[in-house]
């Protein structure tokens, strides 16, 4: 038998990775940040770009579930995710295994080189669970700006048309085109112009402050389109379900399927960047789902791969096709040991029902949320889907009537908790909203737990 036909023999199973457990709790034994951390601190100063800033100068020695451990012992409730990213949890076995098998096997070949399964198959789930019920087709890349980018690109390409248009608060990235599609120019774009034109800010709608129904939030988007654009330049117009930097604005009901509406009526592609919102974050595996909105493309990254770099634009295959052969790629777009770790969050997700958890955390926050609402009048609004959920802080006692951004408060809170041993995040246009966003195994008694230190902080803030 010649060597050709000789059968080959299965490769032996890698052994399973193990992940070091890491007690779900949080514990504060130095200062924070500790002496280690303040060691490494100083080696970073010395090479790292004073471009590149950190929210809380700890440094991560190990990280799993909801907790992370940095280099001097402290445990902290992750309450950022990476903003975002760790929503199946930090280094769930699943994951890690399917990952570290795939390494074993193939790095890398570059899909548009020589391709391999696990590219086809993150497409075909990106294509069974995104929205839709009609032909869908991806191409993946390795970043969400990436992904906004190249949906740009095959919007216009599909189209013929050139302009872009967001909405007021928008965030979508650091590159040149994504830098002028985001809601502020400081930190993302100041100095680091001339950004990309034919970018239009509309309107968006949020409710807290415009008091607007989706309808009437819709008209004035539509007239201020048709009347500062015209729709037949716009070539996309690219909207967060729930938006994310900007603030976790939730748009008031019928306001995405009434723009869906005038830009199917108008040739214009709606693209959803659900870049943060997607991949189970809400309750739901994509966040337009929630408002009954079916959109043309649909942008997905950060929990995508549980860490590893991945994103993706999928959506109508008409359009996904507008492309010439060879238009869309890159050198790591789609990266076999990425797709596999996609693979693996796809399996928790549906496996270990993880929109069920998504949606038991919005109803432990909210109700907590809601406690600390009637005792502290600096919180003007709570609102969010699954686990990313946010309040608006607001001068005390202005909730209902000028609600004056409070952004010193949302500082101070963040420092507060970080000294105790809880991670929050803020965000918002004016900095003053804190969010939360963790991963979907944090359980309800770390949730409450995390509650008391907001409670303490925002006592002391008096
Ligand atoms: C909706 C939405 N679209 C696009 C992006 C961009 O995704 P990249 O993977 O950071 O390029 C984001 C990234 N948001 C966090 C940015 C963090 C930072 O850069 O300091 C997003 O939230």
């Amino acid at each position: 038998m010649t060597d050709t036909q000789t059968p080959v023999e299965p490769l032996p199973a890698p052994p399973a990775a193990a992940v070091p457990a890491v007690p779900q709790e949080r514990r504060i034994v130095t200062a924070i940040p500790g002496p280690r951390s303040q060691e490494l601190h100083a080696r970073r100063t010395a090479v790292v770009s004073s471009g590149v800033s950190s929210v809380l100068p700890v440094y991560i020695e190990r990280a799993n579930g909801a907790v992370l451990v940095d280099v001097d012992g402290n445990h902290f409730l992750d309450f950022g995710a990476g903003i975002g990213v760790t929503t199946a949890g930090h280094t769930p076995a699943r994951v890690v295994e399917a990952a570290v098998a795939q390494a074993r096997d193939v790095l890398h070949t570059l899909f548009t080189i020589t391709p391999y399964e696990e590219y086809v198959r993150v497409a075909e789930l990106l294509a069974e669970h995104t929205p839709g019920d009609f032909a869908k087709k991806s191409v993946l890349v390795n970043s969400g700006a990436e992904a906004v980018e190249n949906g740009v690109k095959i919007a216009r390409k599909y189209t013929g048309r050139r302009a872009v248009a967001v909405l007021d608060h928008a965030y979508h990235g650091r590159t040149n085109l994504t830098m002028a599609m985001n809601y502020k120019a400081m930190p993302y774009a100041t100095g680091f112009g001339p950004l990309a034109g034919d970018v239009y800010h509309a309107p968006s709608s949020y409710p807290y402050r415009d008091g607007l129904s989706g309808a009437e939030a819709a008209a004035r988007t539509i007239g201020w389109l048709e009347k500062v654009v015209g729709a037949t330049d716009l070539a996309c117009l690219v909207v967060e379900p729930i938006q994310g930097e900007g603030g976790f604005m939730v748009p008031a009901e019928g306001f995405l399927p009434a723009l869906q509406e005038w830009c199917t009526a108008n040739g214009v592609v709606m693209i959803a960047d659900e870049i943060q919102s997607g991949m189970a974050r809400t309750g739901r595996y994509y966040a337009s789902e929630h408002f009954g909105w079916v959109p043309d493309l649909v942008l997905s990254a950060k929990g995508i791969a549980a860490g590893l770099p991945l994103a993706a634009v999928t959506g109508r295959a008409e359009i996904m096709d507008a492309s010439q052969p060879g238009g869309l790629g890159g050198t790591f777009g789609g990266n076999p040991v990425a797709c596999a770790a996609a693979i693996a969050v796809f399996e928790a997700i549906d496996e270990e029902d993880l929109l069920a958890e998504g949606r038991r955390i919005e109803a432990t926050l909210t109700a907590g949320l809601e406690r600390l609402r009637a005792e502290h009048d600096v919180i003007g609004d709570i609102r969010g889907h699954g686990a990313m959920i946010a309040i608006e802080l607001v001068q005390p006692g202005t909730a209902e009537t000028t609600k004056a951004p409070n952004a010193d408060a949302v500082g101070r809170i963040v420092s507060f908790a970080a000294e105790r041993g809880v991670l929050f995040l803020s965000a918002g246009t004016w900095g003053n909203v804190l969010r939360f966003l963790p991963s979907l195994r944090m359980t309800d008694a770390l949730i409450e737990d995390a509650l008391g230190v907001l409670d303490e902080a925002l006592a002391a803030l008096a």
